[in-house]
């Protein structure tokens, strides 16, 4: 609906309905939940579009200044965070309007005034705070990006969680980044989304982007509000920021406070990640390794779901963070990596802590809650039982037997001492707590003095109304005579209609049924207006409780973030340990070298999806790309392993530099800086690119950033392609990355004329995945051995696919011709003559095969040592070499 529709519109309408337009028209871009009572109502395109979305029933109320009848449909209030989390999944953003008035003040006005309504929150996919709306175990990302001058920078927080990050990105990081953190809902200034270098990228994440003015990202203005925000006179001690991080999280605190309506939440100190401190992953690298979610967007199959032994959201959370982010400085890995050893060998400790985290509530969500005045009685006994936890783990954490040091020492120390709340909160709180603080009946006895006399009062008026029942019953002699309760009503009294006449001239007629006349008397009255003041009174004092409790809260909010986020690392820490004993997981030894030793590696996920469905047992593997054999070179069959075993190498590193420990038998990794893989691929159609475009510009990012501390995972390139335009590819990407990039990399290919490098190319080494053969079926022995692998057996595996009888018969005998290096059009002319299907074959002219290995030339070139040569023998070779070429033409 545009401005000018709504202006035009608002002179014939009802004054309600100006009201909405006129609010409406403040959110043009948000669905517009109207209070209306019980219900949130939406009118015009709005409730076309919420009913479509929502399958329910659309209305219609009143009329539209064109005369045409206006949709309608509803949603009660007491259900709407399920319709509410239906509509952001499905990328509406919602802005919520309540009465911020009693209907009666708006009466005074005159009696055609409108109750107030304001909006009082803008829900969007990253401004998220309720558990209905999000997953307990992920993150739930708002990123701001900002340019200035030639910086970018990005910042990103979890408003469930007080989450607050920035770092410096150059636009060729972005999309890596942005994998990385893979944020719910990115905001940028309107004038990035023009630029034609970052096109693609916004392609990529057009479904979260929210556009906003150039103005909301000032530098100047961000910084001046975010030292208003944490009251500090320079930011300084949060670390050393450029003009654009600045602007980027300013304009994400600017975001915040326009969703929520001035009211913002709890955010932790912004956290400065350095350049490099992060292991960079491109995002193709991090989809196609399945890190956490599969490319079908599932968490069930992932590495992270196969790892996490987490007993807390957000030990959990903490999990899929690091994951995501493996770290660069070895001190830093081995400092985590020592937090898990520590839990791997203290089995006892490790299960008591366990057990208790199981049972712990999240403490992070709940006072992100509470924070924001969004928080329940329910969010007070969470912080309650997870403070209380504190106590606990650091007696657990304390036994003589296991000293705890570093990381975990300080861990502990976070937990802090929050006994005196605990006790408070312990005494306040009752048994069954409802969800909102305005329900009642959540206080203890005990607690308030003056709520337990009312409380009392309450009791006690129902009683007298049960005596005054069997007094009217015996004053009247009707014993069917009852003293009921509606909302209409209140209080009154009922006798059936032929008890009528017995009603003596106290009882005052109030309504009469078809079966029953209802009436009051003012003793009953005055009754009632005690039982409802003292009903009231003890509504309101238990607000007034609830508030201060949650003030006592929020006061301590920052301690309490920091025994939260203890917690979430000793999750973090013993789940991995489990993890280590369960799995039988090594611990990594990660410095600054260039190492690359993996002794007996296994994939973990196909190791564990094997053993789930009791297959034979995954097969170990070693890796060692050490500076003599940087570079592997692995060729075999189809079906016997090479890309399971590329991607648990990278899967290694990933675990080893996350802190956590791998599944091998030994493993020396020297820090990685930037992983990269092409490992399959598809089309990318919506931006015009084929299969094979794809790979090319996946190769070509590699080529162009990969460093000698980087890991390159490559999966038959140039696969898409015409066979020798492939193979020379390849060729030529092996040398580039040999000789230029210097990276460790392992390569699968089914080029076997690729392995001629490794004579040339000294630290490529030709490895090659084992089969056997046995009474014609071909055994996949799932092992990497040196040397290079004779066949590719493809068409044993189309046998295996299923491909026909007949189909599979033919390609053997197509496959011996050609193997018999009968490539010439006699041999393929006779194949053809006996199949049709083979004529096409004959009319593409054959190119020139490529040689395997060194050409004659370069064989006798390569001979000849020109130190001990005679001048006259020098000559003589010169002629004989130039001889050969002749023969050659
Ligand atoms: N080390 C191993 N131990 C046991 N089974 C394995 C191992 N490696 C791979 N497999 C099994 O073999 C299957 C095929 O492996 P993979 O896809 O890695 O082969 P590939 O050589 O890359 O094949 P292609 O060339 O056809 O892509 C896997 O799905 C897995 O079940």
């Amino acid at each position: 609906m545009t401005e000018q529709r709504l202006k035009k519109s608002a002179p014939k309408i009802t004054p309600m309905m100006e009201q909405y337009l006129s609010i409406k028209s403040a959110h043009p871009d948000c669905l517009l939940f109207y209070r209306m009572g019980d219900f949130y109502e939406l009118f015009f395109q709005d409730a076309v579009d919420a009913a479509a979305a929502l399958d329910i029933t659309l209305t219609k109320r009143g009329h539209s200044h064109d005369g045409s009848e206006i949709p309608m449909c509803g949603v009660p209030v007491h259900a709407h965070d399920t319709y509410l989390s239906r509509l952001i999944r499905k990328g509406f953003r919602v802005a919520v309007c309540e009465q911020t008035e009693d209907p009666a003040e708006a009466k005074k006005r005159g009696s055609k005034s409108v109750v107030r309504r304001e909006v009082i929150r803008v829900v969007t996919p990253g401004t998220l705070t309720e558990d209905t709306l999000m997953d307990a175990r992920s993150h739930n990302y708002l990123a701001a990006l900002a340019e200035t001058g030639a910086e970018m920078g990005l910042s990103w927080a979890d408003m469930s969680t007080g989450n607050f990050h920035v770092q410096p990105v150059a636009a060729e990081n972005l999309p890596a980044i942005l994998g990385r953190i893979s944020p719910a809902e990115l905001i940028c200034p309107q004038k990035l989304l023009e630029k034609p270098e970052l096109y693609d990228l916004f392609a990529d994440w057009q479904h979260i982007l929210t556009p906003q003015p150039d103005v909301r990202f000032d530098s100047i203005n961000a910084e001046s509000r975010l030292k208003e925000f944490y009251a500090v006179a320079s930011l300084d001690a949060y670390g050393d920021f450029n003009r654009a991080e600045l602007a980027a999280a300013g304009a994400l605190l600017d975001y915040v406070e326009l969703t929520q309506v001035g009211q913002m939440p709890r955010l932790s100190t912004l956290s400065h990640i350095a350049e490099g401190a992060i292991m960079e992953i491109d995002h193709a690298t991090r989809r196609n390794l399945e890190l956490v979610q599969t490319l079908s967007g599932e968490r069930k199959g992932s590495l992270l779901s196969v790892i996490d032994r987490t007993v807390t959201g957000a030990g959990a959370r903490l999990l899929g963070a690091r994951l995501a982010a493996p770290l660069t400085d070895p001190e830093a890995i081995n400092r985590r990596l020592d937090m898990v050893q520590y839990f791997r060998d203290a089995d006892q400790l490790r299960d008591d802590l366990r057990q208790l985290l199981k049972e712990t509530p999240d403490l992070e969500r709940a006072l992100g809650r509470l924070s924001l005045g969004r928080g329940g009685p329910r969010d007070l006994a969470a912080i309650r039982d997870g403070l209380a936890a504190t106590a606990i783990a650091r007696t657990i954490l304390s036994g003589d037997a296991y000293p705890a040091t570093g990381e975990l020492k300080t861990a502990i120390a976070d937990l802090g001492n929050h006994f005196s709340l605990v006790e408070k909160l312990g005494r306040a709180l009752g048994q069954d707590l409802p969800l909102m603080a305005r329900d009642g009946g959540f206080i203890a006895e005990g607690y308030n003095e003056r709520l337990d006399e009312l409380r009392v009062m309450g009791s006690e008026s129902k009683k007298l109304i049960m005596a005054l029942q069997a007094r009217y019953q015996e004053e009247t002699g009707v014993d069917s005579l009852k003293i009921k309760h509606n909302n209409v009503l209140g209080y009154f009294i009922e006798v059936t209609a032929k008890n009528v006449d017995r009603m003596g001239d106290q009882f005052i007629h109030r309504q009469t049924m078809t079966n029953a006349t209802r009436y009051s008397t003012t003793e009953l009255s005055e009754l009632a207006r005690d039982i409802s003041e003292s009903k009231d009174k003890a509504q309101a004092l238990e607000q007034e409780l609830f508030d201060s409790l949650a003030s006592d809260v929020t006061l301590q909010a920052d301690q309490i973030a920091i025994a939260a986020h203890a917690l979430a690392s000793l999750d973090w820490a013993s789940s991995l340990g489990e993890l280590a004993i369960e799995q039988d997981y090594c611990r990594p030894s990660v410095d600054n070298s260039l190492a690359f030793e993996i002794e007996g590696g296994r994939h973990p996920v196909v190791e564990q999806a094997l053993r789930k469905a009791g297959e034979n047992a995954f097969v170990p593997n070693d890796a060692d790309l050490g500076n003599e054999r940087r570079l592997w070179l692995i060729t075999g069959p189809n079906m016997a392993g090479k890309s399971t075993f590329l991607r648990q190498n990278a899967l290694i590193a990933i675990l080893a530099q996350m802190g956590g420990f791998v599944p091998a038998v030994r493993c020396h990794i020297g820090a990685i800086d930037r992983l990269f893989s092409r490992v399959g691929a598809a089309d990318d159609l919506a931006r015009g690119r084929s299969t094979f475009m794809v790979e090319m510009v996946e190769t070509a990012t590699i080529l162009n950033q990969a460093t000698d501390r980087s890991l390159v995972i490559l999966d038959e390139i140039g696969r898409g392609t015409a066979t020798f335009d492939g193979l020379s590819i390849a060729w030529a990407c092996v040398e580039h990355l040999h000789d230029a990039n210097k990276s460790r990399a392992l390569f699968a290919t089914h080029y076997h004329e690729l392995t001629a490098l490794t004579d040339r190319l000294g630290s490529v080494k030709p490895y090659s995945m084992r089969v056997k053969e046995w009474q014609g079926e071909v055994i996949f022995l799932h092992e990497v051995a040196q040397g290079t692998a004779d066949r590719s057996y493809g068409i044993h595996v189309a046998r295996l696919a299923g491909l026909p009888g007949p189909v599979v018969k033919r390609a053997e005998e197509v496959l011996q011709t050609l193997e018999n290096g009968e490539k010439s059009s006699g041999a393929l002319s006779k194949l053809a003559e006996e199949l049709p299907l083979f004529q096409s074959l004959l009319e593409q002219p054959v190119a020139p095969a490529l040689e395997a290995g060194p050409s004659a030339l370069e064989q006798a070139l390569g001979d000849i040592n020109p130190d001990e040569l005679t001048p006259r023998e020098a000559l003589d070779q010169l002629y004989a070499l130039k001889q050969m070429i002749e023969t050659d033409k």
